[in-house]
């Protein structure tokens, strides 16, 4: 039996335990979490998933794979606190936004690091991961980390640095498109239909672009075009975009988000 030991028991710990637990790649009793100090948090968690989260060091010792699930600016500190309890050698599994290979076994001591940027879809079988490796992770170990990854979504491995643009793009992404709903839903109904229509429609829109991004040969421009008659409403509803530069928004979107990744580094 596995001991999987999360630190930190927020929305992104969350999902990995849902999307791993419905994915059976780790069953309830094999996965511990704690937290600083939200004990309603953590009964919540032992209530709907049945994990453990009440134990002793010893799991701490014994741990095959510690998940650092806290905030980037808590990261220090809980490494501080982390660190003589596992004189073990758990390999880590990192999904803190910005922090640095380097910078975790600095604090960890030298042991097999994965650093991974994830998203909140993980929960439902469909992240998109970014991950990269120290050079402690065995050729066995990648892809252990690596099947983790595939049995909630996707996974690419990048270089460490390219871990920063993942964040702003796939890494944030869900929190996007769930803005771009709430504004279709907000436009939709003052346009004449129910927020619950205005929610399917473009539920299935999404979906099923995203589907022929996947199926197609065509680039999106491509695509796009196929949509966009001469004279008609798509050119309309473009031209509108344009005129609000929409380029330029999604673009100062990303790069703030990629530098706020890079910036988060050294928060404390
Ligand atoms: N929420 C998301 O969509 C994604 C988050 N991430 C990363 O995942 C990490 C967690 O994010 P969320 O789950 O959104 O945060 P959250 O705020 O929901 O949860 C953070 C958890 O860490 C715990 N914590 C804080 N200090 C601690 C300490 N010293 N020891 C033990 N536990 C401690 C808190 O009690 C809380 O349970 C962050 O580093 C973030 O960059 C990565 C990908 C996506
Ligand atoms: O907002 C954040 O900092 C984290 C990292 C990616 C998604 N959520």
């Amino acid at each position: 039996m596995k001991k999987i030991l999360f630190i930190g028991a927020g929305s992104m710990a969350e999902a990995l335990i849902q999307g791993w637990i419905k994915e059976k790649v780790f069953t309830a009793q094999e996965i511990y979490v704690t937290n600083r100090s939200d004990k309603e948090r953590l009964q919540f968690l032992h209530d709907t998933y049945g994990v453990n989260c009440n134990f002793d060091h010893d799991t701490y010792q014994q741990a095959d794979l510690i998940i650092l699930a806290m905030k980037p600016k808590d990261a220090i500190s809980a490494m501080h606190e982390l660190k003589p309890k596992i004189t073990g050698q758990s390999a880590i599994l990192s999904i803190l936004a910005g922090i640095a290979i380097n910078t975790i076994t600095e604090h960890l001591g030298a042991r097999p690091v994965a650093r991974v940027m994830p998203n909140t879809s993980a929960t439902i079988g469909m992240s998109a991961s970014g991950i990269a490796f120290n050079d402690k992770v065995t050729t066995e170990q990648r892809s252990i980390f690596l099947q983790l990854l595939e049995a909630v979504g996707s996974v690419i491995e990048v270089d460490e640095d390219q871990l920063h643009a993942v964040t702003a793009l796939s890494g944030s992404g869900p929190a996007y498109i769930y803005y771009l709903m709430e504004a279709f839903e907000r436009v939709g109904t003052k346009v004449g239909l129910s927020k619950d229509t205005v929610r399917l429609l473009m539920t299935q829109t999404l979906a099923g672009t995203a589907e022929m991004l996947k199926q197609s040969v065509d680039d999106p421009d491509v695509l796009r075009r196929k949509v966009t008659s001469p004279g008609g409403t798509t050119e309309a509803g473009i031209k509108a975009l344009e005129q609000y530069q929409f380029n330029e928004a999604i673009e100062a979107c990303i790069k703030e988000a990629e530098a706020r990744s890079r910036s988060l580094a050294n928060s404390k």
